[in-house]
This record gives C-alpha cells, sequence and structure tokens, in this order.
C-alpha cells in the first residue's frame, strides 16, 4: 500500500489518552477496516524530551509485530507538520481496567485465564529483550474476541541482546548521571517496582512485580498498594504495606506473595532461564492452563 496520511482515515471517537499522546478510533476509507491511531504532538514530544520514548515505542512495536497473539500491532506510520500517526490495533473491547470495575471482581477462572494469557505475552516481550515497565489493566487490552494485547510501549525499555537473559543491572556501579537518567523515568504509582523507586533499577522483573499487582487486583478489584497520594503509594510498596482480603484464594495469595517480593532477584520466574517462565506455569495457580492452547481457547465470560 502507498503511503497513508491522515487523509486516508476517517478519524472517530478519542479512545484513549495520554501525556504525549491521544489515540482515536479510525476508519481506512479505502478498505473500512478500524484501527486505534495513536496521534503525538512534535513539538510537545521536543519540548517535553520525550523523542526517544516515541522512538522506543515504534521499535518495540516493529520487533513485537512477527508474535501472533498478546500486542497491539502497529500497521504503519506517517507524520504532517505538526504530528505524528501510529496506526495501531483497534481492540474493541478495551481496557481490562473497565471490565474490571464493570463486575468489581473477576471470578477465579476468569483471573487464571487472562493471567495465563498476561504471562504468555510477557514471555515473548522479555525473550525479546523488551521491559514494558508501565504494566497496568489501563495497558492491557482486550480484542474483539476477548482476548488479551498489551498496549503502550512508550515506557518501554530494549535490552542489549547480551543483557537479555542474564543478571540484571544491580546499578550499584552507575554514574550519578546514568542513576538520574534512569530516574527520570517512573511507571504508575500502584503497580511500580520497588527496586524501581529505590535503586533506580528496571529488570524483567520489574514486570513480574507489575504481574503480581494485576493477578491480585483481578481478583479482589482493586490493586494492593493503594493511598491517598503517589509518595504514599510508593512508601507502602517500600514497606511491603499491604493485605489480602478475606477469602482470597490460597493457591492465588501464594503466587502474588511470590511475585510481590522486593528483591527482584529473588521473585518467582527472576531466575527462570530460556524463553519461558517454567517455575510460574508449574505453580498450583495455573493448574488446569493448557499452555499450548490458551490463545486458540474460547475466553471464559466475565460476570
Ligand atoms: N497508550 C496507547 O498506546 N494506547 C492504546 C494503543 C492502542 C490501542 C488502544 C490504546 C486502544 C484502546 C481502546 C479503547 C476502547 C474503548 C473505549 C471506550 C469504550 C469502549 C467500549 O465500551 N467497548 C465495549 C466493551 N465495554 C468495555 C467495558 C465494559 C463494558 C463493555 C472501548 C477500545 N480500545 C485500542 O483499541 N488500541
Amino acid at each position: 500500500t502507498a503511503k497513508r496520511s491522515s487523509q486516508d482515515y476517517i478519524f472517530g471517537k478519542l479512545i484513549g489518552d495520554g501525556c504525549y499522546s491521544t489515540v482515536f478510533l479510525a476508519k481506512d476509507i479505502h478498505i473500512g477496516k478500524e484501527y486505534a491511531i495513536k496521534v503525538c504532538e512534535k513539538h510537545h514530544i521536543i519540548r517535553k524530551k520525550k523523542r526517544e520514548y516515541i522512538k522506543r515505542e515504534k521499535d518495540a512495536l516493529n520487533m513485537l509485530s512477527s508474535v501472533p497473539h498478546g500486542f497491539v500491532k502497529l500497521f504503519c506510520t506517517f507524520q504532517d507538520e505538526e504530528r505524528l500517526y501510529f496506526v495501531l490495533s483497534y481492540a474493541k473491547n478495551g481496557e481490562l481496567l473497565k471490565h474490571i470495575n464493570n463486575v468489581g471482581s473477576f471470578e477465579l477462572n476468569v483471573a487464571k485465564f487472562y493471567a495465563a494469557e498476561l504471562l504468555l505475552a510477557l514471555e515473548k516481550m522479555h525473550a525479546k529483550g523488551i521491559i514494558h515497565r508501565d504494566l497496568k489493566p489501563e495497558n492491557i487490552l482486550l480484542d474483539e474476541n476477548m482476548h488479551l494485547q498489551i498496549a503502550d510501549f512508550g515506557t518501554a525499555k530494549i535490552m542489549d541482546p547480551e543483557e537479555i537473559r542474564c543478571a540484571p543491572s544491580s546499578g550499584e556501579n552507575d554514574t550519578q548521571n546514568e542513576r538520574s537518567r534512569k530516574i527520570s523515568f517512573v511507571g504508575t504509582p500502584q503497580y511500580v517496582s520497588p527496586e524501581l523507586l529505590h535503586d533506580c533499577v528496571d529488570t524483567r522483573a520489574s514486570d513480574l512485580w507489575a504481574f503480581g499487582c494485576i493477578i491480585y487486583q483481578m481478583i479482589s478489584g482493586l490493586p494492593p498498594f493503594r493511598a491517598a497520594t503517589e509518595f504514599l503509594t510508593f512508601q507502602k510498596i517500600l514497606k511491603m504495606d499491604y493485605e489480602f482480603p478475606e477469602g482470597f484464594p490460597a493457591d492465588a495469595k501464594d503466587l502474588v506473595e511470590k511475585l510481590l517480593v522486593l528483591d527482584h532477584s529473588k521473585r518467582i520466574g527472576a531466575d527462570d532461564k530460556g524463553t519461558t517462565y517454567d517455575s510460574i506455569r508449574n505453580h498450583p495457580f495455573f493448574l488446569g492452563i493448557d499452555w499450548d492452547h490458551v490463545w486458540d481457547q474460547t475466553p471464559p465470560t466475565i460476570c
């Protein structure tokens, strides 16, 4: 297809909003297909020195384009005088957060299914050396068949190939300048890992921390660390100040407790070699999951 421009699309409702981008539902006038088009104002990106974030999102999405399931796809990009445009998959059933809030919390079988799809997506992402760094139910979308797609790689970190499966950089040898550079990014307070707050270290295991928070939230309806302000939320994270509501299933509690570990190197999965998190797949919480057929399954009804 010829290089697209905004003239090739009919722009519809706003379906996402961030600090540096706005996402619209749009229809390609030639083929009638619906897309989510992420629009970034160039002057805003330049003024806020976020060009690197834009490039990283494009690189991460291109690296994931060969993965058939679990991620929004980047179809094309174009620009005009004022804006950059990313033509992305439209995940018709929107944010996982809205589905959790819609029913209050998920039944165990629903939470287990989506935790399994999320784990498979994390495996593929991490195997390519991509750390998302801002995983949360707002960035996890459900497509028209209710399968999961991770979105928003603007905060991603792409590891150098030799870094991919080795021990994460501890950050202790970083120069002050490198540490302050790392401080420049911190994810969403409720899901940010303690190492990112305490040592400015980001590793694959930071996404495993967010994975634990998301499992907790699917089952209980709320994230584990929550407070009136960002600072109080950060304090709760660093003090591991959270508890499980009455009736939280034992296997789920055990897995969350093994993910929400302050020392990132001691989190379940952190030591797993290869491209699958076998120690997490084999945890009793996932008993009954057929890991080779999760994406072929009809997702359980959210009710
Ligand atoms: N920061 C980003 O990169 N954000 C992105 C990127 C890509 C992308 C993206 C965000 C999308 C967001 C999105 C938002 C929506 C949406 C927005 C508003 C309403 C609905 C909606 O009501 N859908 C029907 C299902 N509802 C869902 C909630 C419970 C009741 C039933 C969906 C659908 N998809 C998307 O489809 N593709």
